[in-house]
């Protein structure tokens, strides 16, 4: 079984990016855009140059009414993580109660502290939630280069059904049953994308960069196992699998944002120069408040959050994480 009609909320990179490859799965896709512009554009066959330039896309039925999405058979939720309740709020009076949803944005909600799967079950409560994740920039996905993520779903029934829906030889979903583990797996390797820009814009080395993406791996399993994560989901696609991919390399937003702070630019002259979102920004705090809640050591997180919030500078951010003291590696 299949569903249908698959409606996509957002029109970033990443929505546009999955709502092709659902197109490509041939699923009957409904984009919702925040910009009528981008709804426009996609819908013309133009595809999206605010958002996702230079990558030509097939007519993609596009639409800037959130009531539209009401006949789709099921959602991909695209929207960034800060955004999000505010778009499902909207929704509650406009698609079935039970509508299966997928959850795609990679971050914490500031404030709340609360993961993408607690917004929805707080603002959508019948939902029948999945969690899509993992290394997966939008430019490769929606040019048709192969790629690979976890579909975290409990029912393993409508796992399938999701696999079976959105799945082609290109784009390969993995099913798991661990909602959190994929969760927390993208929000943490987006903060510390931060930190290994940041040591790539200061010179520190490749050996410093494996020092940090290892010693951060453990910081996200730490977290994860304390909030329900199974540490095996971690070792996974939306775990490690995304970490890596996002500390490699410059085309990801949270990466290049690190490299551009560790080359003495401040963060709001950063941002504002940029309209795509820098999702770690806005889950640092959020993922530090997470660790201290759980009594989890994230010594990494820590510093990325005081860089950006506490006015740490470069320097002392360098002297905090290599000053610490010598340890056990493995020490959960
Ligand atoms: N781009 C990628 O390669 C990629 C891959 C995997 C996951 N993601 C995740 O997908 C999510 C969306 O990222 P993206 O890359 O599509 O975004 P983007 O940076 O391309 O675009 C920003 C999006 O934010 C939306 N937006 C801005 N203000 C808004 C508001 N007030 N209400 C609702 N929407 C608003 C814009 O309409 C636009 O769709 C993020 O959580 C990101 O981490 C991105
Ligand atoms: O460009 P980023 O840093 O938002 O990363 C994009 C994706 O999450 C990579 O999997």
């Amino acid at each position: 079984m299949t569903f249908q009609k698959i409606g996509v909320l957002g029109g970033g990179a990443w929505g546009t990016a999955l709502a092709y490859t659902a197109h490509a799965a041939g699923r009957n896709v409904k984009l919702w855009a925040l910009e009528s512009s981008v709804a426009e554009a996609l819908s013309a066959g133009r595809g999206n140059p605010d958002f996702l330039p230079d990558v030509p896309l097939p007519k993609i039925d596009a639409t800037n009414d959130l009531a539209e999405m009401a006949d789709c058979d099921a959602l991909l939720a695209v929207v960034p993580a800060q955004f999000a309740r505010g778009v499902f709020e909207k929704l509650q009076d406009v698609i079935p109660a039970d509508m299966p949803i997928a959850l795609c944005a990679k971050g914490v909600e500031r404030g709340s502290l609360k993961l993408m799967t607690d917004v929805v079950k707080e603002t959508l409560p019948k939902a029948r939630v999945a969690v899509l994740s993992g290394p997966s920039f939008a430019k490769d996905v929606a040019l048709g280069l192969p790629t690979a993520v976890t579909l975290a779903c409990p029912d393993r029934d409508m796992g399938e059904v999701w696999m079976q829906s959105i799945g082609r030889p290109e784009f390969r979903p993995y099913w798991s049953d661990d909602l959190i583990g994929a969760e927390i797996g993208g929000a943490v390797k987006n903060v510390l994308a931060i930190a290994t820009g940041a040591v790539e814009g200061l010179g520190l080395g490749r050996s410093a960069h494996a020092a940090l993406i290892s010693r951060g791996y453990a910081e996200m399993v730490r977290l994860g196992v304390a909030m329900g994560a199974k540490a095996d989901t971690l070792s996974g696609l939306c775990g490690l699998g995304d970490l890596v991919l996002t500390c490699s390399s410059s085309q990801s937003r949270n990466m290049s944002f690190g490299k551009a702070l560790g080359e003495g630019k401040s963060p709001e002259e950063i941002l504002s120069s940029r309209k795509a979102v820098t999702e770690g920004v806005a889950t640092a705090p959020g993922i530090v408040s997470l660790a201290e809640q759980y009594d989890v050591r994230m010594p990494v997180c820590r510093t990325v959050n005081a860089v950006l919030n506490e006015s740490m500078s470069m320097d002392e951010a360098i002297s905090v994480l290599l000053d610490r003291p010598f340890k056990a590696e493995i020490m959960r």
